[in-house]
């Protein structure tokens, strides 16, 4: 039985502060056609009445982030609320309003084309968190689409962000999934017709989902007022700490952005997730990770592999390229900042410390992946780049390796085969291994093994210390997609069971240890974002 920390909440409890619409300029049309919105950062609109919600998972975590227990989350008024049937007292439905480049290019108004945030409660900690649905009808930000999303993408998206939590990286987080109760169609490239699929809600929080797009459009449009009516309220409401918004306050601001980026990115590469659609739209404010849309997993380790098949030639988005992108997205945030600062150093000087932040904050990463207690650039650079290099050379499952490399004795004494032995099960093919291959891969065994002997940590310490940040069980794509087609046959065990191992990434589950084991083979030739998941 699930109980809150905030017994006093409940559902009709909640308490809403409402501050991105109590504090900032509405579109004064409560029409909800689709059209551009000016001299605007939001416009209030209703979700679209369902036919049957359904319930499908709940994530207990973000219950408690709202003090509701397990009671609140299953009774129907609370499937009703976060399908977008019924508003609760306090609440202020509305879709923010946007752009951003995609693919480079500048691309206009955007969204929020099918996300409503409901309101913004304060919890019982004093947190504020915005909770929002997507996927629950039309805005006025649509443009030629529906606002509605699918089971399966919203599955993915839901498991992903609470996955994503619990591997201790920063992201939006999934309250609910439930099915609308209608289908939704939409156009499935491999036949070429369009298909009636189920319709579905996550609801998403996040103490705010702001995003480098908004500050963009505001620019590219000369609304500089309204630029700086939001610069001002996200730097009071969110990184209060910097002081009254000012031109110096601006530019400790961007800093700050770009820190928590680099971080982010650092986070990324650390458990092997690739975003797959990093466009300015998709950057959060806060350094969050937002919209799991085309993302995936890396399975075997490929630094030019983007789970996004519309990105698949040029690979804009592949895992490797990200903090390139996050850093090329920076700048046009930087762009969309300067009316407010008037000069150019500051955010070129922040973009630069960009590289600094992600440089120490990776070799950071990279001393725990490898546990160290410390990098030393001279000598663990070329130690981290070879053995990159090997990872890619054969088909090398980044996940499995690092667990495995824990396993590795590092003892003068002990003899090749028993430093090789742990990693074989990393390995796709490891009949396939020529002898340079097990040669340099033994090498390097050795460098790494008398390094941690320099570095001084006993292999059972270091261990401990490797299993903390190098994760076992990831949402691997393959899993994701047994959950999608089950869930569309109406059996929720799997996205309940993965939510349930995801919870503790870094600790090994006795019976569950088919959610650790690298990709079947069936699986091999699958996009991470398989034809059957990608078009949300
Ligand atoms: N089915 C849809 N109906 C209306 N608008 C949509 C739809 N799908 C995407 N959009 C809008 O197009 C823009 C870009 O889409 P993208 O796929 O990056 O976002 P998303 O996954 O819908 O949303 P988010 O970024 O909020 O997670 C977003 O502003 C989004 O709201």
């Amino acid at each position: 039985m699930h109980t809150s920390p905030c017994s006093s909440q409940s559902l009709t409890n909640l308490r809403f502060t409402n501050r991105f619409t109590t504090q900032l300029p509405a579109d004064p049309s409560s029409e909800n056609t689709r059209r551009q919105v000016y001299r605007a950062c939001y416009s209030r609109v209703m979700p679209v009445t369902t036919t049957n919600p359904q319930l499908v998972a709940y994530s207990r975590e973000v219950a408690d982030l709202l003090g509701l227990d397990q009671e609140d989350c299953t009774s129907e008024l609370f499937t009703r609320v976060f399908s977008g049937n019924q508003l609760l007292p306090g609440m202020d439905a509305h879709a923010m309003c946007y752009g951003g480049h995609q693919f480079g290019n500048w691309a206009g108004q955007l969204g929020d084309g099918r996300a409503i945030n409901l309101g913004e409660i304060i919890n019982c900690q004093g947190e504020h968190w915005t909770l929002q649905l997507k996927g629950a009808g039309p805005t006025p930000y649509s443009r030629h689409a529906d606002g509605l999303a699918v089971l399966r993408s919203s599955l993915r998206e839901f498991l992903c962000s609470e996955a994503m939590f619990h591997l201790g990286v920063p992201t939006t987080r999934a309250l609910s999934l439930i099915l609308t109760g209608d289908t939704v169609e939409r156009d499935m490239f491999y036949n070429g017709h369009p298909q009636e699929e189920p319709g579905a809600v996550v609801c998403r929080l996040s103490p705010s989902f702001i995003r480098f797009g908004n500050f963009e459009l505001f620019t590219a449009r000369g609304e500089i007022d309204l630029l700086k009516q939001l610069a001002d309220f996200t730097i009071r409401t969110h990184f209060p700490h910097l002081g009254r918004p000012k031109p110096a306050v601006y530019s400790l601001w961007f800093d700050e952005i770009c820190r928590l980026t680099a971080e982010l990115m650092v986070h990324w590469l650390r458990v092997g997730f690739v975003h797959g659609v990093m466009n300015t739209d998709n950057m959060s404010i806060l350094g969050l990770t937002i919209d799991y849309g085309p993302y995936g997993w890396l399975e075997d380790y490929d630094p030019t592999w983007t789970p996004n098949i519309t990105d698949a030639q040029g690979r804009r988005y592949c895992y490797g390229r990200q903090p390139i992108i996050a850093h090329w997205n920076l700048a046009q945030l930087a762009n969309a900042l300067y009316p407010l600062v008037g000069e150019t150093e500051p955010f070129e000087q922040s973009l630069q410390k960009f590289n600094r932040y992600f440089e120490q904050s990776w070799q950071s990463m990279m001393a725990g992946k490898l546990g160290l207690t410390v990098f030393e650039p001279d000598t663990d650079r070329p130690l981290v780049e070879d053995l990159l290099h090997l990872l890619a050379a054969v088909e090398t499952d980044m996940t499995l390796f690092f667990r495995q490399l824990a396993l590795v004795p590092t003892a003068m004494e002990k003899q090749t085969a028993d430093r090789c032995a742990p990693l074989h099960i990393a390995l796709y093919q490891p009949e396939q291994l020529d002898s340079a291959y097990q040669d340099k891969l033994s090498a390097w065994l050795l460098r790494y093994c008398n390094r941690v002997r320099r570095d001084g940590l006993p292999d059972q310490e270091r261990q401990k210390k490797m299993n903390a940040i190098n994760p076992l069980y990831v949402l691997r794509n393959y899993l994701a997609q047994l959950a999608i087609e089950q869930a569309t046959d109406g059996e929720y065990t799997l996205v309940n069971e993965l939510l349930e191992v995801l919870r503790s990434p870094y600790t090994e589950q006795p019976g569950k240890e088919q959610f650790a084991e690298k990709r079947p083979e069936w699986a091999r030739h699958r996009p991470g974002c398989s034809m059957l998941s990608c078009s949300s």
